[in-house]
């Protein structure tokens, strides 16, 4: 079952590289080149002991000592090459899988992000394929020349003196003994270690992106120390990893230097005894250096090969997510077309039915208010209406047109979104007025749009005007600076239906009414949907539709659900006298 698993895992693994992504010729090239720089980084003793040899028996070899140098050079070259090689193989490989990762987050549907942490995601794009680059374009070449170069050397000693060699054969399974259980250990809290900072880089983005909250609750000390937990997790882990180092380092130097004393004793005793020659002597302790690197190699491979197989699962778990198709199904204008949402029910979570049974319809010029309590299901049915959610049972029609005809990209872009929360991205005024739009818009454009939306002289008092950086979320605006200027960003859309859920809630009572007046005006012949508790704004409306509890329990005019609607009645009294305390206040 367990080999099954792991197969699968490798099979995913090798998908995620294979898919086009990583030059077959190029990855072979630069294999080559690293293989070929590891052969002769294997011949290179030979020489130094033939040099050496012919030396001391004065024979000097000017011709050897220019081979020599000319296989050092070209082992430079060739690592150089191989290894720049093999970088840009990683970078390539690390770009697509990014690349398409993010193309994937972007398609996924509004429930994933429900269900998923901001910081996950961050975790996945960076950590995760930064680990797989790892692994392809360090080391698995490391393991490839590692594996050459142990077989050869041990083949070339055996050859060189078979004596000589037994003592590595000795040594070097000790050495492998002792170290590989560590690196286990060592691969357990790196995996741990991982999970500490991918946990410990969302808090920081959570803390730091709500430091007002931490500020008005004075939760500072509160953070410091959760903080503090955190760092000293992080801590520990590094102190276990950095004690295991610190047994691995200087024992592989301790078993090495037994070795290279072992070599050298007994080397020394057959020099003088005239069985061995120095230059062999010498040449068996150069190959003893080489060795190492490769052995400390396997072990690391074998640990990140496990952290990659975790980084390539959590890496399949986005890209197996079905994502929205866009573009599939038809493409139909909504101008002059009623909507109608028929018997729409919806659950989140396949247990609370949060939308029940409603029924409703909106016709070009008209302005359709939400009424009624908190969480009685109205920013749902706007969110239905974009269709982030597919209802549980029911349908909405646009004229004869069914929305599962209807493609998603015509069908949003005929909506335009105001909501209360999260209005702006950071950057420029500019910049937010012309997110999303798919038509070109003049300076004179945008200036009426914000006159429109009564944010003209706000933005005009500004010293960099339309280039005015707003702040991440808009921070550096007021509430109702904001949204206005989201709701100039409406205006400027040409979508058919408008969705203001509490937009204008943040605006005085004047500039809401010149708001409304602007929304008359220029949506004659659009569709808007309001969810409001303003009074003035429900007023203005041509129906109202009152939800309770997730049904609709009532519909008309201001007029005649104050007579017929007691709940209507009620709700609105408590709205006047808010509305009037509000305006007492102020
Ligand atoms: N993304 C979500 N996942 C799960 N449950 C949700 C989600 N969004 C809203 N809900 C639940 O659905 C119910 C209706 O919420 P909704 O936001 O539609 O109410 P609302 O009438 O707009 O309230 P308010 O006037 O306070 O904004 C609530 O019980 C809420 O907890």
């Amino acid at each position: 079952m367990k080999s099954q698993e792991n197969s699968y895992s490798w099979k995913k693994f090798g998908s995620l590289i294979s898919q086009k992504t990583v030059s077959k010729p190029l990855f072979s090239v630069a294999i080559l080149l690293s293989v070929i720089s590891t052969i002769v980084s294997l011949v290179v003793p030979l020489f130094a002991k033939n040099f050496i040899d012919g030396f001391m028996g004065k024979n000097f070899n000017t011709n050897l000592v220019f081979y020599l140098l000319l296989l050092f050079a070209a082992q430079v070259v060739l690592s150089g090459f191989a290894l720049y090689l093999l970088n840009l193989i990683g970078l390539k490989l690390v770009f697509a899988i990014r690349n398409r990762l993010w193309k994937k987050i972007l398609y996924l549907p509004i429930r994933y992000f429900d269900n998923t942490n901001s910081g996950e995601f961050v975790s996945r794009m960076i950590n995760d394929t930064g680990l797989i680059k790892t692994l392809v374009s360090d080391q698995f070449p490391q393991v490839i020349n590692g594996i050459i170069s142990l077989v050869g050397t041990i083949t070339i000693l055996l050859f060189m003196d078979a004596k000589l060699t037994v003592i590595l054969f000795i040594a070097i399974p000790v050495l492998i003994l002792i170290v590989a259980p560590l690196g286990k250990k060592l691969f357990v809290i790196s995996k741990g270690l991982q999970a500490e900072t991918a946990a410990f880089s969302s808090k920081i983005s959570q803390v730091v992106g709500n430091v007002r909250l931490v500020k008005a609750t004075t939760s500072e000390n509160v953070e410091v120390e959760n903080g503090r937990n955190d760092l000293m997790k992080l801590f520990q882990f590094g102190n276990r990893e950095a004690k295991i180092n610190a047994i691995i380092s200087p024992l592989t130097v301790f078993v090495v230097m037994g070795i290279l004393i072992g070599i050298i004793i007994y080397g020394g005793v057959r020099v003088n005894a005239g069985t061995l020659t120095i230059g062999t002597l010498i040449a068996f302790l150069i190959y003893v250096f080489q060795l190492l690197p490769p052995i400390t190699s396997f072990v690391t491979f074998f640990s990140q090969l496990q952290k990659v197989k975790g980084a390539t699962q959590r890496i399949y778990e986005i890209l197996n997510e079905s994502s929205e198709n866009l573009s599939h199904g038809d493409s139909v204008s909504f101008s002059d077309k009623h909507i109608y949402a028929k018997n729409l029910t919806f659950s989140y979570d396949d247990e609370n039915t949060v939308i029940d049974d409603i029924s409703f319809e909106g016709k070009p010029g008209e302005m359709i208010a939400f009424v009624g309590p908190s969480g009685a299901g109205k920013s749902t049915i706007f969110s239905l209406l974009e269709r982030f959610y597919h209802p549980t049972d029911g349908n909405i029609f646009v004229g004869e047109h069914s929305m599962k005809h209807i493609s998603l990209e015509s069908w949003r872009s005929q909506f335009s979104y105001v909501l209360q929360d999260n209005l702006l991205l950071s950057g420029t005024i500019r910049e937010n007025l012309i997110y999303g739009l798919k038509h070109e818009v003049t300076d004179e454009d945008l200036w009426q749009a914000l006159k429109l939306a009564y944010a003209d002289s706000f933005v005009a008092d500004l010293p960099e005007q339309l280039d005015a950086e707003v702040g991440e979320h808009g921070v550096k605006l007021s509430g109702g600076q904001k949204q206005r200027i989201t709701i100039a960003r409406a205006f400027l859309s040409k979508a058919q239906i408008l969705l203001l859920d509490e937009a204008t809630a943040s605006l005085d009572v004047r500039t809401e009414q010149y708001v409304q007046k602007s929304l008359l005006q220029l949506m004659k012949h659009k569709t808007i949907f309001v969810i409001a508790h303003r009074i003035d704004t429900i007023k203005h409306s041509n129906k109202i539709i009152f939800v309770d509890k997730g049904r609709i329990t009532g519909q008309g005019t201001h007029d005649e659900l104050i007579r017929t609607h007691e709940l209507y009645a009620s709700f609105i009294q408590t709205q006047f006298i808010d509305d009037d305390v509000n305006e007492e206040r102020a």
